[in-house]
């Protein structure tokens, strides 16, 4: 396997007897920008599970710059820089914004941004002395975004991004994402398409726990057979 900066080969996953990926490949590069879309059910969620090493596939490698990480401890995958955004809010609803910033940098050995730069990057920088509880929820989605990234990693994987948020809550979440991407890779698993076209990012389709399309989302969307699987027709 080459050192290339994420790699995903032959990746296959099995629950007992449920398949739920098979042979789904994978490469992204450094500061790139993926989207995983698919029907409910497709196994995005799990292949975002195996691309952080969260999960071991039973099939296939996984490999961030040349190194396998399937079943790796959390922290040894953090500390390679790979940073991970779950759907539901951690924050510190009794801690301020910068607090909250300030707790995820705790224990981190890896270089930092300056604080300033990341509540830019966030878009809270006039809400850093906030308290977490009084925070929108789009807020505390993206203060999460800002603790994932606090130990500045190369590669942040998000989960839904935008579930739950209002549709200016999701545009400003689609150009937070553009800012961190100058900076660093982001995948993202998405339903809401809106966002997705926002994105505007090469897309990857699954359908049934199979790769099914890969390409810029303006391809994708045009394609009568995405939209076919989508609508249940395949
Ligand atoms: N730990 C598990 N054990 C058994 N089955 C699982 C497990 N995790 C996921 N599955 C099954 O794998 C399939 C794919 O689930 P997954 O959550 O990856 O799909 P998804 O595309 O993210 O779906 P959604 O869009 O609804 O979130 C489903 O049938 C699910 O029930």
């Amino acid at each position: 396997m080459s050192s290339s900066f994420l790699r995903a080969e032959k990746i296959g996953m099995r629950f007992g007897g449920l398949q739920v990926l098979s042979d789904i490949d994978l490469e992204i590069g450094e500061r790139s920008l993926t989207a995983i879309i698919g029907p409910n059910g497709a196994g995005k969620s799990t292949f975002l599970n195996v691309l952080t090493g969260v999960l071991r596939p039973t099939e296939g490698v996984v490999a961030f710059r040349g190194q396998a990480i399937g079943g790796l401890p959390l922290h040894r995958i953090a500390r390679l820089g790979i940073a991970r955004k779950f759907q539901i809010p951690s924050i510190f609803s009794s801690l301020t914004v910068v607090e909250n910033l300030q707790v995820a940098r705790w224990g981190s050995a890896r270089t930092e941004w300056p604080e300033d730069e990341l509540l830019e990057m966030i878009g809270l920088r006039d809400r850093r002395s906030v308290q977490g509880a009084e925070l929108a929820h789009g807020e505390k989605q993206w203060l999460e975004i800002g603790m994932a990234i606090a130990s500045s990693p190369t590669l942040l994987l998000l989960d839904e991004p935008t579930a739950g948020m209002t549709p200016q809550e999701t545009a400003d979440t689609a150009a937070l994402i553009h800012r961190l991407n100058k900076k660093l890779a982001v995948i993202a698993v998405e339903h809401d398409i809106s966002f997705v076209r926002a994105l505007g990012a090469d897309t990857l389709v699954l359908h049934q726990g199979r790769f099914f399309r890969q390409g810029p989302f303006a391809e994708i969307e045009a394609d009568e057979a995405v939209r076919d699987v989508y609508l249940g027709r395949r």
